[in-house]
């Protein structure tokens, strides 16, 4: 997530200060992790299930507690859990996870954090998948999925958060995002970008069809924190059904610019999943220029677009599905 995308609790402050440590960039590589089975299917997606021999994830851990203060403030260590131990634990219970979502993972071992330290207040646990591509392979019936050998890939990575705080000896699970992250998707026609303020600083020209080029990275809570564990596969919303929804939505609208189509894909999103509280978005342009257009049809030369790059940000809930 950006940086003015975090939310209050990235940075844990109490009315006087903010004070939270942890590690982060922990790659934690699973094999034959469970598989993710029984998910709802849609229209837009193919998508209904992962077979899970290859989970990988880089994993973001953040430890909170008024306990930790004489740390900073004494040079008195004696309650830290040092970072290198974090990433120990979090490679050790990728061997204990029994379910099969990142989300899942990131509530297990974080309530396993607060289980074990007892003076840990609040724990936040974030995570990007490695993604790894199934590799076809020839078989009895034509080319099918290997099942041992996959390709590092650099697509889109579902992306999860969890924030779960200890209440006297209760452990709530306070909130959640969900999201798939590093979407780019190019639309060659069918897109056009007019109607926009015209004055002594507008010089980029009309464009009643152009080639545009996005990338996205689509974020998502649940009315139910739960449901984003995967445990009721019915509930859960798997990252590779709302990518391919954005793809989709993409294809089919002819959008006059990028904020009018996210604001479609948002509302595809929300309509398909009523688990869902909200969704949201921050886009980038990365347009390319049009150096040729005096091609038979629709055919164009395009150049890479310069610095700086147009982006949108936007959240959407249940009221903008409601007042379609
Ligand atoms: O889809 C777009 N939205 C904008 O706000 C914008 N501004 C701009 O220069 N190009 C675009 N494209």
């Amino acid at each position: 997530m950006s940086d003015s995308n975090k939310t209050d609790t990235d940075t844990q402050s109490t009315d006087r200060r903010t004070m939270n440590y942890g590690k982060e960039k922990v790659a934690v590589y699973r094999t034959y992790a469970n598989p993710l089975e029984g998910v709802r299917t849609i229209p837009e997606s193919s998508f209904d299930g992962r077979d899970n021999i290859l989970f990988g994830l880089e994993v973001r851990v953040q430890f909170e507690g008024e306990e930790f203060l004489p740390s900073f403030s004494e040079a008195d260590n004696s309650k830290v859990v040092a970072t290198d131990s974090m990433k120990n634990f979090v490679l050790h219970q990728a061997g204990e996870y029994e379910g099969a979502t990142a989300e899942g993972f990131l509530h297990f071992v974080g309530k396993e954090f607060l289980d074990t330290y007892s003076h840990v207040e609040a724990v936040k646990m974030s995570a990007t998948e490695y993604p790894f591509d199934e590799r076809p392979v020839p078989g009895e019936d034509g080319f099918e999925p290997s099942d041992v050998v996959f390709r590092v890939s650099d697509d889109e990575s579902a992306f999860g958060e969890i924030y779960l705080e200890r209440n006297d000896d209760l452990i709530e699970f306070k909130e959640q995002t969900s999201g798939v992250t590093g979407i780019k998707l190019i639309k060659v026609k069918d897109n056009s970008f007019t109607g926009y303020v015209q004055d002594e600083y507008t010089t980029l020209p009309e464009r009643e069809d152009r080639a545009l080029y996005i990338s996205l990275d689509i974020f998502w809570t649940y009315d139910e924190p739960e449901n984003a564990l995967g445990e009721e596969p019915q509930q859960y919303v798997p990252a590779e059904q709302v990518r391919d929804i954005a793809q989709v939505v993409f294809h089919e609208v002819d959008a006059n610019s990028i904020q009018d189509l996210i604001y479609q894909i948002g509302l595809r999103v929300l309509e398909r999943y009523p688990e869902l509280e909200t969704v949201s978005f921050e886009a980038n342009n990365r347009t390319w220029i049009e150096v040729r257009d005096d091609l038979e049809g629709d055919a164009r030369v395009f150049r890479e677009p310069p610095r700086p790059t147009g982006y949108q940000q936007f959240s959407m809930d249940r009221s903008d599905l409601e007042e379609q």
